[in-house]
């Protein structure tokens, strides 16, 4: 069976078309980190299983206009800022700079490429049948995959024992404004501006407005990010969000919090934003070369037909689900950004994995209690578990250990001190709740947290581990020792 799928692979959209009909037992609709995952892993636990994915790549949003190019662009963006601006006083000399903007894009879209085709090897290496299409239900077991440009030249009808449902989500669009991906951008547009705009708007102050903010701001734009909440940064620990604010107000960013958009008109070359304080009302308008909007994501189930079969949709347009992922059909499952939880990749991935466990073993398990987040700005902001707010609001008793990096041995000598480590540990137990860290290196740190949080640590048994010096890790060990005796540190 799993060489027949092999062969079948390397073969896959001429081998589909030809065949009109197919029958596999595990069919994945949708490419993204959650259905590809999940084919992979589906593949391994021995299933004949297809993939349809409608992009012409596969990755979903995160390799190809997410996760990926978004990181490329911060990465090379914090170098040239860090050449220009920080190393003179490193005693590196370097005159000169200059940013090539087409080149600079070309090797983000060099990683895209690459990072996409590795998926269809991974495919073929694990004997996944990808069919370049959109997939659509025909009936609770048939799946029609429609042609794409370059993808299956005709109609295939699948019939599947089991199928997994990972067709993601979209840009959420603001009412009255129209994205031409010009001027007015989303999340897709920002990553691929041909010139560095003078003054850059930003609608929502999430994770994606600081990041795509921190990519410009580094290049010389002047970021302004409209925010409706009186705070930024989305579901962060508030002290976190406010030490965020601050470091990227130094950076040069402007914040109008709690400030409504009232609309946005493009006026050729320039766009005016009215916005409105929510609390005063006062009005004003602001003028920008570029407006991006990021007020958020939706479940994407356009072209999919679900409604053919009656799968349930909640207010918020989500598939809904039972915990094992199920829809009203048990052997229809659910995964990823198209239904309950968090928008994260590594969220749809474990969900992927855990859906193929389940249809192999009948047994799968996300924990949705240690799914961290990382936003790479920087200094970057990671955090895993409970917030302090939450753990108020749950009336849970906690106490907090926190250290800063300014006297961690390791961010001294990199000169890269601005942030600090924040634990939050039962008053009792003194099990970690929540561990929330704005630093440098801080969506590497998180992990450790993670692994602590999964296995019931204490803060204890944190500080007891030996950690290498000089290392940014140090500082998540003395937050543990702080929270439930001293730092030795500081
Ligand atoms: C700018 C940006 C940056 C981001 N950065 C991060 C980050 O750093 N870390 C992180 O964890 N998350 C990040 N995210 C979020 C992340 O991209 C998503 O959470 C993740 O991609 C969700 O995976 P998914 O598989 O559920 O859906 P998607 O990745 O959206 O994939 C779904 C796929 O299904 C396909 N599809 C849909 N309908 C059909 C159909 N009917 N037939 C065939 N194919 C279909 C779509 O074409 C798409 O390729 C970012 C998002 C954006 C926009
Ligand atoms: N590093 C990462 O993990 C990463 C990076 C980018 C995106 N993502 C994911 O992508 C998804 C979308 O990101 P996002 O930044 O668009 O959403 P978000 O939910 O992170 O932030 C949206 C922000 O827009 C604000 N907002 C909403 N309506 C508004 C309005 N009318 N006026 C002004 N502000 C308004 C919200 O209060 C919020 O602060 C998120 O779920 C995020 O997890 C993750």
């Amino acid at each position: 069976m799993l060489r027949n799928s092999v062969q079948r692979s390397f073969f896959s959209t001429s081998a589909a078309a030809l065949a009109k009909t197919a029958k596999h037992d595990v069919v994945v609709i949708g490419g993204g980190p959650g259905g590809y995952v999940a084919a992979i892993k589906a593949a391994q636990l021995g299933f004949n299983t297809a993939c349809i994915e409608k992009r012409g790549t596969l990755g979903g949003t995160c390799l190809n206009v997410g996760c990926i190019p978004s990181k490329a662009l911060l990465n090379n963006t914090h170098l040239y800022h860090q050449i220009q601006h920080d190393s003179a006083n490193r005693g590196i000399i370097v005159d000169n700079v200059k940013m090539d903007i087409v080149k600079f894009q070309a090797a983000k879209d060099k990683v895209v490429k690459e990072l996409t085709g590795g998926i269809e090897m991974l495919f073929k290496k694990n004997g996944v049948t990808y069919y370049k299409g959109n997939g659509s239900f025909e009936g609770e077991h048939e799946i029609k995959v429609s042609p794409v440009p370059n993808g299956v030249e005709e109609e295939v009808i699948l019939t599947a024992d089991n199928i997994i449902v990972a067709t993601g989500s979209e840009v959420t669009p603001f009412p009255g404004i129209t994205i031409d991906e010009e001027r007015i951008v989303s999340s897709t547009g920002i990553l691929s501006l041909k010139e560095i705009p003078k003054k850059l708007a930003i609608i929502g102050g999430g994770i994606i407005g600081l990041e795509m903010g921190s990519v410009y701001a580094r290049l010389g734009s002047e970021v302004t990010i409209v925010e409706f909440q009186p705070a930024i940064g989305a579901s962060m620990d508030d002290e976190v969000a406010k030490a965020t604010q601050k470091f990227l107000t130094k950076q040069g960013f402007k914040f109008k919090t709690s400030t409504k958009v009232l609309g946005a008109t493009r006026n050729g070359d320039t766009v005016s934003v009215e916005v409105e304080g929510v609390k005063n009302g006062k009005k004003e308008t602001l003028e920008a070369d570029v407006l991006l909007v990021a007020i958020g994501r939706r479940p994407y189930v356009q072209g999919l037909n679900a409604e053919k079969i009656g799968l349930d949709v909640d207010k918020r347009g989500r598939l809904v689900i039972d915990n094992n992922f199920n829809t009203k059909f048990p052997h229809i499952k659910v995964i990823g950004d198209v239904t309950f939880g968090p928008m994260l990749a590594h969220k749809a991935e474990e969900e992927g994995v855990a859906a193929a466990e389940i249809i192999k073993t009948g047994h799968g398990h996300v924990n949705y209690a240690n799914i961290p987040s990382v936003m790479y700005s920087h200094p970057e902001v990671a955090w895993v578990g409970k917030t302090e707010q939450e753990l108020k609001q749950e009336g849970i008793k906690y106490k907090s250990g926190k250290f800063p990096f300014i006297a961690n041995s390791r961010a001294k000598t990199n000169l890269d001190t601005d942030g600090f480590v924040k634990v939050l540990i039962d008053a009792e137990s003194e099990r970690i709740l929540g561990a929330h860290i704005i630093g440098p290196n801080a969506g590497e740190m998180i992990a450790e947290a993670g692994l602590a949080l999964e296995y019931g640590a204490s803060a204890e048994d944190v500080a007891r581990v030996c950690h290498a010096h000089p290392t940014l890790s140090e500082a998540f060990k003395e937050a543990n020792l702080a929270a439930f005796s001293k730092s030795i540190n500081f």
